[in-house]
C-alpha cells in the first residue's frame, strides 16, 4: 500500500471530525520516504486503518493536569481537556503511542502520548501529550493538534518513580527512530 493510499484512507475516515485542518496533518506524512514510513510506524498505521484506530486525529485546548509531568518527572506533560478524553474512539486502545503534534497553528513535531488511568498514580482517564521540542512558554490554553500513528506499549505500574521516569525516557528515545 503506496503512501497516498494510507492518507487518502486517513482522509476519508477522518475527513467529518476534522474537515479541513485534515489536509495539514498530511503533509508531514507525505514528505516521508518510505523507509521512514516503516521506521515510523507506518506499518501500524496501515494494520491500524484494518482495526480503525490509527491514525488518530484530534485537538484540543490544553488544560492543568495533575501538576506532576515537569515537577515530579522533569518531563511536562500537555493535558487534553474531559471532553476529549471521553470522545475518544472505544477501539483507540490505552497506553503509550507516539506520532506528531502541533500547538496552534505552530510548527509541527514529533510527540509521545500516555493514554489512561496512569496505574502509578490511579488518576482519573488522561491523554497526556509529551512535545519533543523545546518551547519557550508554556502554552496551557492554546489548541494542541495530535495526529497518533503508533503504538508502544500498555501503561503499566513501576515500584519507583525513577523507574517511571527510566520508562518514559525510553519511549522518548524510540519515538527519536
Ligand atoms: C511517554 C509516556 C509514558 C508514560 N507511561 C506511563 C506508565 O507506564 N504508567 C503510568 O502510570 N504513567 C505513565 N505516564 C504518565 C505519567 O505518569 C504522567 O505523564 C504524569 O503523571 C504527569 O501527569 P500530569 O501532567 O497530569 O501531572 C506516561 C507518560 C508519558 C508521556
Ligand atoms: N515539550 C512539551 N511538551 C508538553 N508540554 C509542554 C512542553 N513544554 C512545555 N510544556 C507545557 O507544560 C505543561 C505541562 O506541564 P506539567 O508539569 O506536566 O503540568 P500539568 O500536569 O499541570 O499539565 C503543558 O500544559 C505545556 O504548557
Amino acid at each position: 500500500m503506496g503512501q497516498d493510499t494510507v492518507t487518502r484512507a486517513t482522509a476519508k475516515q477522518h475527513g467529518d471530525r476534522l474537515g479541513s485542518e485534515l489536509h495539514l496533518w498530511c503533509q508531514p506524512l507525505r514528505k516521508l520516504r518510505q523507509e521512514d514510513y516503516l521506521s515510523l510506524g507506518v506499518q501500524d498505521c496501515i494494520e491500524g486503518l484494518h482495526y480503525g484506530h490509527l491514525p488518530y486525529f484530534c485537538r484540543g485546548q490544553v488544560v492543568h493536569g495533575f501538576g506532576r509531568g515537569s515537577k515530579q518527572l522533569g518531563i511536562p506533560t500537555a493535558n487534553f481537556p474531559e471532553q476529549v478524553v471521553d470522545n475518544l474512539p472505544a477501539d483507540l486502545s490505552t497506553g503509550i503511542n507516539y506520532g506528531w503534534a502541533s500547538v496552534g497553528s505552530g510548527d509541527v513535531h514529533k510527540m509521545v502520548v500516555s493514554t489512561g488511568w496512569n496505574p502509578y498514580y490511579k488518576n482519573t482517564k488522561s491523554m497526556e501529550t509529551h512535545i519533543m521540542h523545546t518551547f519557550k512558554e508554556d502554552f496551557c490554553g492554546e489548541i494542541l493538534n495530535v495526529a497518533v500513528v503508533g503504538y508502544f506499549r500498555p501503561q503499566k505500574n513501576f515500584d519507583s518513580l525513577e523507574s517511571l521516569i527510566s520508562a518514559i525516557q525510553g519511549d522518548i528515545e524510540e519515538a527519536k527512530k
